[in-house]
């Protein structure tokens, strides 16, 4: 385990745990129980760790608002420099700091209202200001949280930087994005949209108020930091669901798991670690991220794991080449076109079912055996056998494909491809694990 000098955690746990007044003498002020740590390890990067027994239940960690930087936060501090703020108040007390330094970037923040700022999603204003409050340096308030946040190259799995390095450098990395499984690089092209979508939105609103623009590779920098960490919390002033998230210092630095070993909670006093089970000291603090599957995992957060009960196998494409454009309206129609997986413990999905059923009628719309399965009145026996040759010829193809693709990508020792890697054999085992299964089914 490394030392973490270097990240600038000690100086992180000194700003949350003794900020100048009015911080001081706030009621509700940070706690970091004795009984965790923040160590590094090669796999996962910084991680909470117990350096003491931790029993189930107790309250490891506690981040007062102000010092999670989120919508409400953000536009409290902008607006100290341009007027009066416009985020409804949730009742939480945030509190500024007494004294602020002046620089150009607020110079900046003076010169937009609060308006222009409140028409950016809240992803693209927290990238951006992320971005100024770098420029600032010690000015920011928030320097030493910034200074905790992760480096580009430690999102380097992420394919969105292949693809942006490429874009940027003229390197070969968007060669590995070629490599990717096909869901995973529609997946990965689908970050890639979003994250260009902010970037243009962000470049037009500095361009608008006529400042200098972004770097686009400080920029991304600053939207996987964000991707990557940031926690679920409701805004009732939200616009879209997207922007009910915060960021939380040192809540983030907890690694996943698929399994609870920890909960995060918000109350009035802030952001709450709790233990969900006893930790022996030593044991590292994890939580669960969500049910994501390594694809997932490693299109918007930059890392895979070696075992991952939520990974499946996306049959789409086979799927969706076998279907005429009847049988495709029909599931469009009925909400059932695309996203055909199948999983390990879940086994092949009732929506991949829906789609084998259909191939199976010239005219769907018209069967009636096909509607009641659709709503649940029939356990769609008759199509079975046919199901299973079908999976059973996709899945023989599934097979045959990551056998060629590993055997290509065998010899590498880079990180991306055995990322990549990961994910056939990840693909190869449920598909192997299905078919050794399909009698039964
Ligand atoms: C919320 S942060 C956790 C703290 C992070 N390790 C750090 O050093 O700042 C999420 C990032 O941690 C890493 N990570 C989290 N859980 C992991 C796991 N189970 N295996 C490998 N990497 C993991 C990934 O890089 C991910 O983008």
């Amino acid at each position: 385990m490394g030392d973490l000098d270097d990240y600038g955690i000690p100086g992180l746990v000194q700003w949350l745990s003794s900020p100048p007044a009015p911080f001081s003498a706030a009621p509700n002020v940070t706690h970091i129980s004795s009984k965790v740590n923040v160590l590094s390890n090669e796999t996962s990067g910084r991680g909470v760790y117990a350096t003491q027994n931790v029993s189930a239940k107790e309250t490891l960690v506690r981040i007062p608002h102000s010092f999670l930087m989120n919508t409400n936060t953000i536009i409290k501090h902008i607006s100290r420099f341009n007027g009066k703020e416009s985020v409804p108040d949730l009742g939480y007390s945030v509190l500024l700091p007494s004294e602020y330094t002046t620089d150009q970037w607020t110079e900046l923040y003076a010169k937009i209202p609060i308006s222009k700022w409140l028409q950016l999603t809240a992803f693209q204003r927290t990238a951006l200001y992320i971005c100024l409050e770098k420029k600032r340096k010690e000015n920011s308030f928030w320097c030493a949280f910034i200074s905790s946040l992760p480096k580009l190259e430690e999102l380097d799995f992420a394919p969105i930087v292949w693809e942006v390095e490429s874009e940027l450098t003229g390197s070969k990395a968007a060669d590995f994005f070629e490599l990717l499984p096909r869901s995973s690089r529609n997946h990965a092209k689908k970050v890639l949209v979003r994250f260009n979508e902010d970037y243009t939105a962000v470049s037009e609103f500095l361009t608008a108020a006529k400042s200098e623009p972004l770097n686009k590779m400080e920029f991304l920098w600053a939207w996987m930091c964000i991707n990557s960490r940031c926690l679920y919390m409701s805004f009732p002033s939200s616009k879209a669901e997207a922007d009910n998230f915060t960021l939380a210092p040192y809540v983030d630095f907890l690694n996943h798991d698929c399994d609870e070993k920890c909960a995060i909670k918000i109350d009035s006093r802030g952001f709450l670690v709790i233990s969900c089970v006893d930790h022996a000291a030593g044991q590292e603090l994890l939580f669960s991220y969500g049910p994501h599957s390594n694809e997932f995992l490693l299109c918007e957060y930059a890392f895979t794991m070696e075992t991952n009960k939520w990974n499946n196998l996306d049959v789409s494409h086979h799927i969706e080449g076998i279907m005429n454009d009847a049988q495709k309206s029909f599931l469009r129609e009925q909400g059932y076109y695309g996203d055909y997986t199948i999983s390990e413990t879940g086994g092949i999905s009732f929506r991949t079912q829906v789609a084998l059923a259909t191939i199976q009628e010239r005219e769907p719309a018209q069967s009636r055996r096909l509607n009641l399965l659709i709503q649940g009145y029939n356990d769609g026996e008759s199509y079975k056998s046919v199901s299973k040759s079908l999976i059973r010829r996709i899945l023989n193809e599934v097979v045959a494909e990551c056998g060629t693709m590993s055997a290509r990508l065998e010899s590498s020792k880079n990180g991306r491809i055995l990322q990549i890697q990961r994910l056939y054999s990840d693909m190869e085992h449920i598909a192997t694990v299905t078919l050794d299964g399909l009698e039964e089914w």
